[in-house]
C-alpha cells in the first residue's frame, strides 16, 4: 500500500474547490519554537476597525510580513510588511519548492478562546482571480469552519499544531470560512497565512 511521508494528509470537498490539509506538515517541536519565535520577534498589532458603524479592536492580534513594497489593504487598512524573519523566510521557501508563490504572510494571534475570526472568504481584489492561501497552524488546536455562499453546505476542520491546510482560490469564491470563539479555556494559537498580494 501507498503509505503518505504526511500521517493524515486529506482532500477537503468544497465544490467546485478542495483544501489540502496535512495535520503533520511539521514536527510538533518545530511547531513550537517557531510560535516563541513569532510571539518573541514580530511586531504584534491589534487595530481598530469599523463594524456596523462602530469601531471594535480586531479579536486577535497581527503582524504582517512581506516582500519590500507589498501593500496590504484590509477592511479600510493600509500595511506595509514587517521583513522575512529567517526562520518565515525557510518556511516560504519550502512552499516554494511545491510550486506556490507568496510575496506576504499575514500571522494571527489568537491569545485564548476569546479571541477567533468572524466569516469572511480572503477574497480581496489585490490576492486576484482565484488565490491560493497556505495557512500553517502552531499551538492550541482550533476549528475552522466553511459556510458556502449559496447553499446549505457546511464542513469544518481541526487544525491542529504543525498542520498545513492549502485552500484553492475556487474555495474563497464559493465558501466563507471563520475561526470561531470559544467559551472553553483554550491555550494560544498563531497562524500563519501565506498570500501573493499584486500591490
Ligand atoms: O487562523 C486561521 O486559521 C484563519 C485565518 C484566516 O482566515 C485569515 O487570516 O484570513
Ligand atoms: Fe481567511
Amino acid at each position: 500500500m501507498l503509505q503518505s511521508a504526511y500521517a493524515g494528509t486529506q482532500w477537503l470537498d468544497l465544490p467546485p474547490g478542495h483544501a489540502l490539509l496535512i495535520p503533520t506538515w511539521l514536527a510538533p517541536s518545530e511547531a513550537a519554537s517557531l510560535l516563541d519565535h513569532c510571539l518573541q520577534d514580530l511586531q504584534w498589532e491589534q487595530p481598530m476597525v469599523r463594524v456596523f458603524g462602530k469601531q471594535h479592536p480586531i479579536p486577535r492580534r497581527h503582524a504582517f510580513v512581506g516582500d519590500n513594497g507589498v501593500v496590504y489593504r484590509w477592511s479600510g487598512l493600509e500595511q506595509r510588511p514587517q521583513p522575512w524573519t529567517e526562520s518565515l523566510a525557510v518556511l516560504r521557501a519550502q512552499l516554494v519548492r511545491a510550486g506556490f508563490q507568496f510575496n506576504s504572510l499575514l500571522v494571527n494571534h489568537y491569545r485564548n478562546g476569546t479571541d477567533g475570526m468572524g466569516w469572511h472568504a480572503d477574497n480581496e481584489k489585490e490576492l486576484g482571480e482565484n488565490p491560493v492561501v497556505a495557512t500553517v497552524s502552531l499551538g492550541q488546536e482550533r476549528r475552522l469552519s466553511f459556510k458556502q455562499r449559496d447553499g446549505a453546505g457546511r464542513l469544518s476542520v481541526i487544525l491542529s499544531s504543525g498542520s498545513l491546510l492549502l485552500t484553492s482560490g475556487a474555495v474563497q469564491k464559493h465558501w466563507l470560512h471563520q475561526l470561531a470563539k470559544s467559551t472553553r479555556p483554550l491555550k494560544e494559537r498563531i497562524s500563519l497565512t501565506f498570500r501573493y498580494i499584486n500591490s
